[in-house]
């Protein structure tokens, strides 16, 4: 058994022999800005458009706007960690291919697997929030866009449009993107100016309610942290706040989709630390301004779950301002599900060159420089996931998947320091191995704070993906291949180039 082979860092994106060289490259466009621009497109929307209301108003008071914060400082640990292993080995698959770097095939498979469940999940969930928020905006039929429509048309509809714009290539992506992003920060920024007015010190105070029994959460609901040390689940107070920020924490997955664009960003050294931490910079200055304000204009109790900040301004009396927020929300949306749809398929395309998935469909058009088909066939899925599965309360499995992707390359960080000294790094996380120690350590914690039922799914998904790896990467593999024609069997396949 070679579950463990690992492929050296420097062979990560290159596709070693010829066979696997008509899979095709990817075309550099992408510069510091471009990055952002779909960083802060993938980060920026349901959760800070609807998660805001809901957590201040049932598990965090006002104090939502620590949990929004905490959760930002976990998002930038990670973030440092990644920005390190993306400068150093600038490939596709991110955090896929640094485990394949460092603890093998194995696991970089379930690594891959499980940002498939993050970015095609992601994509369909908020497809259907897309679609219920639109319907809601237009007042269009709840049968056709609502969470209970059988057929969610408007979640098909999304798909299908940011599908084509995904294949026309990676330049119009960033276009697209860009001007829905600009939109979106726009009217954050005009959130926090606009209603710092309207905000009342009493609706601050209590600023951390007093903690009381949580109403439901009882079983399978509840986190894993509370049934395993028998604690009972806590609604406000510091419980609160904690719990709220592993809920807030979707809020800020999908900044990782920036490492995932590293084979097409020009200079990988330079662009990728700047566009992995300028987005988290930027989206965690922007939440917490956003919550501060909207907790400080109406008091939590009486936010709306559905659309909290734009329904704020129409407490207030500024109803022309709840038109514009909605709009941004939309354009919120809308980019996310872009992005996700761009980042899984250049996972997969990282995951086909490698053999683990068939190479054939990892294949780059050579018309537009992206790979179509593999794009095509996870727009697929996402759009029978959107249109027929009621996802509502699949979010926390979104974030089960990125924080378990996150735990994996903080430690991979630690592991590579030790393995491989030398390596040039053009970034480095400072006071390493304090910091990704740390990185690892939030995560989990976090993750423990998620439901059991999230776990059972989470732990599903998981072994679904190591019997497909049984049954198809672990034969096809490109580094096993390589390593048996060479007569090479050992654990530690050692540089296939050279090989
Ligand atoms: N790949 C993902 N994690 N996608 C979902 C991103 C969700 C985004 N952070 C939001 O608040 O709407």
């Amino acid at each position: 058994m070679h579950l463990f082979r690992t492929k050296p860092v420097e062979a990560l994106g290159d596709d070693g022999d010829a066979t696997a060289a008509d899979v095709g490259r990817l075309r550099r466009h992408l510069s510091a800005r471009h990055l952002v621009g779909f960083g802060i497109g993938v980060v920026i929307g349901t959760g800070i458009f609807t998660l805001t209301g809901v957590e201040a108003r049932d598990t965090a008071g006002p104090a939502v706007v620590l949990s929004f914060a905490l959760a930002g400082l976990v998002a930038l640990l990670a973030a440092l960690c990644y920005a390190e292993l993306a400068a150093s080995a600038p490939t596709a698959g991110s955090a896929y291919s640094y485990a394949y770097a460092t603890a093998g095939e194995v696991v970089a498979w379930v690594i891959g697997w499980d940002l498939f469940l993050e970015f095609a999940l992601g994509a369909a969930v908020v497809a259907r929030g897309w679609s219920g928020y639109v319907g809601n905006l237009l007042d269009l039929p709840p049968s056709l866009f609502g969470e209970e429509s059988t057929v969610n048309v408007g979640a098909a509809l999304i798909v299908v449009l940011l599908t084509v714009v995904a294949v026309l290539g990676i330049r119009e992506s960033a276009r697209v993107t860009g001007a829905l992003v600009v939109v979106k920060v726009a009217v954050c920024v005009f959130v926090v100016v606009a209603g710092a007015w309207f905000v009342r010190g009493a609706n601050l105070t209590p600023f951390v309610p007093a903690s009381r029994p949580a109403e439901e959460n009882g079983g399978l609901a509840q986190p894993v942290v509370s049934a395993v040390f028998g604690l009972d689940p806590v609604a406000f107070g510091i419980g609160g706040v904690l719990t709220a920020a592993a809920v807030v924490f979707f809020a800020y997955t999908g900044f990782e989709a920036v490492a995932n664009l590293s084979e097409e960003t020009r200079r990988p050294g330079r662009d990728l630390p700047l566009g992995l931490l300028g987005t988290l910079a930027l989206s965690t200055a922007l939440y917490i301004g956003v919550s501060l304000v909207v907790v400080g204009m109406v008091r939590y109790d009486r936010l709306d779950r559905g659309a909290p900040i734009a329904d704020a301004f129409d407490q207030v009396g500024v109803g022309w301002a709840s038109a514009l927020i909605s709009l941004a929300a939309v354009a919120g949306l809308t980019s996310v599900i872009l992005v996700d749809l761009i980042t899984v398929s250049r996972i997969g395309f990282a995951m086909g060159r490698d053999g683990l998935l068939p190479p054939a469909v990892a294949k780059v058009s050579p018309r537009t420089g992206v790979p179509v088909r593999i794009t095509l066939a996870f727009a697929a899925l996402v759009l029978v996931l959107a249109t027929f599965v009621p996802l509502g309360t699949l979010a926390e499995l979104v974030s089960i998947g990125t924080l378990f992707a996150f735990l994996l390359v903080s430690v991979a960080v630690i592991v590579l320091r030790r393995t491989r000294p030398e390596l040039h790094r053009p970034f480095r996380v400072p006071f390493s191995p304090v910091l990704p120690g740390l990185a690892a350590a939030a995560c989990l914690y976090l993750m423990l704070n998620l439901s059991i039922e999230t776990w059972l799914r989470f732990l599903l998904w998981l072994v679904l993906g190591l019997l497909l790896y049984a049954g198809y990467g672990y034969r096809n593999s490109r580094v096993g291949a390589r390593a048996a024609g060479a007569g090479v069997v050992r654990e530690r396949v050692q540089d296939p180039r050279g090989s």
